[in-house]
């Protein structure tokens, strides 16, 4: 029998297990899926991928906690991977992050990262963003932290403070971050790699990189970031941009074509969805169980 650990204990395993621990993106259930399938081992939910995805909004802190919980409760109902969560700027001072916190670990996240930008926040890789006086933000940590009790949910802070205030400052930030008890620094919009060092020699906590597409961070590979101390890479858009093209396609092909054909060898074959969600066992239980009473033909069921 496994044993069972909480989704904060697990994601400490892995970023202890993997140097550097590669996070991706979930934009939904289905994706944590395909993520375990591929070998990955921790798992993101983006406030861009909510904001983008589900409700065909920009990243721009149009997005509710709850908004966002109901895409947890989704993934963490679908998948044992450990997950990190964004929430923005917690959604309220003291305490709409006290319960943000709280809802938080009810839904089964692993870790979550809060931000010191203010709000209504940007997108970290977009211009004129503002951030909140470094005192303010370490009394949402402190908040945070306060919610958690003594749980086991990772709470990660986020600075935004380089592209506002500039490396020195949010190096010193992320040091007073962890001593208002952040366990993990995420350190955005980070433009060159000899940066991560310096705050990772600033902080004796793990740091993750933000390896976004077309933002303010060239390409690197985990290796590199592993050289300048980084424990943590996310890539939290990179399926979903990579999906969203693939449908566009599919959709411009259907018109242009008359048909969908040109276009199927790309898609994912039903039996391969099938065995995903493990369909067969679903329709053996439901043979098993249903006595079709009251099922006026057996019209559409196969004879086996
Ligand atoms: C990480 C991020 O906060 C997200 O919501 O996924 C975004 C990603 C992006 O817009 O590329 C951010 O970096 O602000
Ligand atoms: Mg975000």
């Amino acid at each position: 029998m496994s044993e069972q650990i909480s989704a904060g204990k697990l994601f400490r395993r892995v970023i202890d297990a993997e140097k550097p621990l590669q996070i991706v993106g979930t934009i939904n259930a289905y994706c944590a899926i395909l993520a375990e399938k591929a070998g990955h081992r921790a798992i993101y939910l983006s406030g861009a991928g909510v904001a983008n995805a589900s409700f065909g909004l920009p990243d721009l802190g149009i997005i509710s906690r709850s908004d966002v919980l109901e895409e947890v409760r989704r993934i963490t109902g679908a998948s044992p991977l450990p997950l990190l969560v964004d929430i923005d700027t917690g959604w309220g001072e003291e305490f709409g992050i006290d319960r943000t916190i709280k809802e938080m670990i009810r839904a089964g996240a692993a870790a979550v990262h809060l931000e010191d930008q203010v709000e209504p926040k940007r997108c970290g890789h977009r211009p004129n963003k503002s951030i909140v006086s470094t005192g303010r933000m370490v009394d949402r940590i402190k908040a945070a932290v306060d919610a958690r009790s003594d749980g086991d949910l990772m709470i990660m802070a986020r600075t935004d403070a380089l592209a506002t205030a500039g490396l020195d400052a949010a190096v010193e930030r992320a040091a007073l971050y962890v001593e208002a008890g952040a366990e993990s620094i995420f350190a955005e919009g980070v433009t060159d790699l000899a940066m991560y060092r310096r705050f990772a020699d600033a902080v004796d906590v793990p740091l993750l990189a933000n390896m976004t597409e077309f933002g303010k961070t060239p390409y690197y590979t985990k290796e590199q970031f592993a050289a300048q101390g980084v424990a943590m890479v996310l890539y939290p858009l990179s399926a979903f941009r990579a999906m969203s093209r693939a449908a566009l396609e599919v959709y411009e092909t259907i018109l242009r074509a008359g048909t969908q054909e040109p276009v199927v060898a790309a898609m994912q074959p039903r039996e391969e969805l099938y065995e995903l969600l493990h369909y067969y066992d679903y329709e053996r239980k439901l043979d098993r169980l249903s006595s079709r009473d009251g099922v006026e033909s057996g019209e559409g069921r196969e004879k086996r």
